[in-house]
């Protein structure tokens, strides 16, 4: 094994806490989950409503939970589907790494450059006061900016590698945003994974 490659990146920033480990999962294996997970989950085009207005959501979601609630957001509730046993393997591997234990996993799908997700906080209140999310990215690199909502100058970007975990944690989901945005590079489908613990 590389170590260099394995290494953790541990980002200092006012109010947040960031952890990136590019090689959480080795190249071959990142593009089998790629694929078992683009084939084999159960991929859902919700629509969104923002003030008042309604668009088809830029990418494919689902969730899974190890309980039956449910999560909303931008005014769709999700409700889940059991976990198969690829991603409690994955939520098992996660939870070693990220110390703490996870009820939810929300998946996204970005078909393309032109998929995307705008800037947000996981600040819904099911989550609780600082929650810990952690992020597993396969397929596509794709760029992922937060920023600071009152400190201008906190402004940051970080590529989001195949196989790769970012680990948010702190005060982070109270204090910044975070988005993926499209990009006009012709690449491939991206799956992300938040796991999340639901109250
Ligand atoms: O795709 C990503 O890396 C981010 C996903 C995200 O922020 C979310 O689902 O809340
Ligand atoms: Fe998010």
């Amino acid at each position: 094994m590389n170590l260099f490659q394995s290494q953790k990146v541990v980002l200092n920033l006012p109010q947040a806490d960031l952890v990136y480990i590019p090689n959480f999962y080795n190249p071959d294996t990142a593009q089998q989950l790629f694929h078992e997970l683009q084939n084999n989950i159960a991929w859902q085009h919700d629509t969104i409503t923002v003030f008042g207005k309604t668009y088809p959501q830029p990418r494919l979601t689902a969730l899974y939970a190890t309980n039956n609630k449910s999560y909303s957001y931008s005014n769709i509730t999700m409700h889940p589907k059991p976990f198969t046993p690829t991603l409690k393997a994955i939520k098992t591997a996660v939870e070693n790494e990220a110390q703490t234990n996870f009820t939810t996993v929300l998946l996204n799908l970005y078909r393309s450059g032109s998929d995307s997700n705008g800037w947000h906080a996981d600040n819904e209140k099911e989550l609780g006061i600082n929650p810990v999310i952690a992020s597993v990215s396969l397929g596509a690199p794709r760029v992922f900016h937060f920023k600071h909502k009152d400190i201008k100058t906190e402004k940051h970007k970080l590529v989001l590698e195949s196989g790769s975990l970012l680990v948010m944690s702190g005060e982070m989901q109270h204090y910044w945003l975070h988005q993926i945005p499209k990009t006009k590079k012709n690449i491939g489908a991206r799956i992300n994974l938040t796991f999340r613990h639901i109250l």
